[in-house]
């Protein structure tokens, strides 16, 4: 991408380097029974459409690896932030569920590990290092999104306490993430969370209509009080909701390349919803989702939808502001975004000389 970029939908274990994963692997004496990079790449990558099931299915060739491994953590974040660096992101919103890289004070243990002594709690803590490294080496901003899993609604209550702990220290939102076709209606503990996550103040996505039906995107909305929608491709199965969150200017965190490979969407790009968002001047932000799982890069789903679905430089720019109009940062540093947006763009005359 050579405009200055966002992106608020990107899952930090779905964004990690295949290097790292071998490098971990054999610093803890892991057999992956795959030695180099293209063969761990094949092993993981998704290349032809599947389901999310099979999609998410992914996760367990490598989490392994990883989680438990306090080295390990720190570094990913912090390459984290020098990937999306070199594709020109100025400010990113970065996800995952710490309970799913730790192993103590998480029931049950997650990828099959003995129990060791890195809480979900400290996970939090060395990602915000790795974090705030990389924004230090690279010059860009990076805040975190906690997730709670469709699947285990009783971390959740854990998830919203470590929102609100470290609401003032890199972590600035909630999210609901998982497998949606299993599980379509939200659990009670779910709910419970995400209104404590509203008395406090900490702002709230969900994963909705990715493959689920439009009523999980309005659950999502009417429960949940969702500000930002993951996904929501298929909100435009219900028009009246559809219309409806238009005027609410929701913003949808799209992810072009992710839902044709998780059978979200029809492969035709040329066919595909954002079309509809983007002709219906849509508040929507371009995200790559799990660039790891997917093989790809923001730079290719830019290119997907230069090249299927219509988009010019002035889509782009107007996309890019949407998502910093949406981010979940404060208003005075939202404004700071925008006016460095608005500079990189050349809307306004730079002050600096
Ligand atoms: O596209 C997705 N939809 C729903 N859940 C997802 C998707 N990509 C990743 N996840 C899950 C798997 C990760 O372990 C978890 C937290 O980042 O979120």
């Amino acid at each position: 991408m050579t405009l200055a970029g966002i992106e608020l939908h990107v899952h930090l274990d779905g964004a990690i380097r295949v290097q790292t994963i071998l490098d971990v692997a054999k610093r803890r004496g892991i057999d992956l029974r795959a030695h180099t990079v293209e063969e761990m790449t094949r092993r993981i990558a998704l290349e032809e459409p599947a389901t999310l099931t099979v999609f998410l299915d992914k996760f367990n060739q490598y989490m392994h690896v990883v989680a438990g491994d306090r080295e390990a953590i720190k570094r990913i974040a912090y390459e984290f932030v020098e990937n999306e660096a070199k594709e020109g992101v100025i400010y990113v919103e970065v996800r995952y569920c710490p309970h799913l890289l730790a192993n103590s004070g998480v029931e049950p243990i997650p990828w099959n590990h003995d129990e060791g002594d890195l809480s979900p709690d400290e996970v939090v803590r060395l990602v915000n290092q790795g974090l705030r490294e990389g924004e230090r080496a690279f010059s860009i901003k990076a805040r975190s999104i906690l997730c709670c899993m469709r699947h285990m609604p009783s971390w959740s209550m854990e998830i919203v306490e470590l929102c609100k702990k470290y609401q003032h220290d890199g972590v600035v939102g909630i999210d609901l993430a998982g497998d949606e076709s299993l599980n379509c209606e939200a659990n009670p503990d779910h709910r419970r969370a995400y209104e404590e996550a509203e008395r406090c103040g900490i702002h709230r996505t969900v994963h909705a209509g990715e493959v689920g039906p439009a009523s999980v995107v309005k659950e999502a909305v009417e429960v949940l009080k969702a500000e930002r929608i993951g996904h929501g491709y298929r909100t435009l199965e219900d028009q009246n909701l559809y219309r409806k969150l238009l005027k609410l200017n929701m913003h949808f965190e799209m992810c072009p390349l992710s839902s044709k490979l998780t059978g979200a969407c029809h492969p035709d790009f040329t066919k595909h919803p954002i079309i509809t968002f983007k002709n219906d001047k849509a508040n929507y932000s371009l995200n790559t989702d799990d660039p790891l799982v997917l093989n790809s890069t923001l730079q290719h789903d830019y290119s997907i939808a230069q090249k299927y679905m219509g988009f010019t430089e002035e889509e782009f720019k107007r996309v890019n502001i949407c998502s910093a109009q949406s981010s979940f940062l404060p208003e005075k540093e939202k404004q700071e975004l925008l006016l460095k947006l608005y500079e990189a763009y050349g809307m306004i005359q730079s002050t600096a000389f």
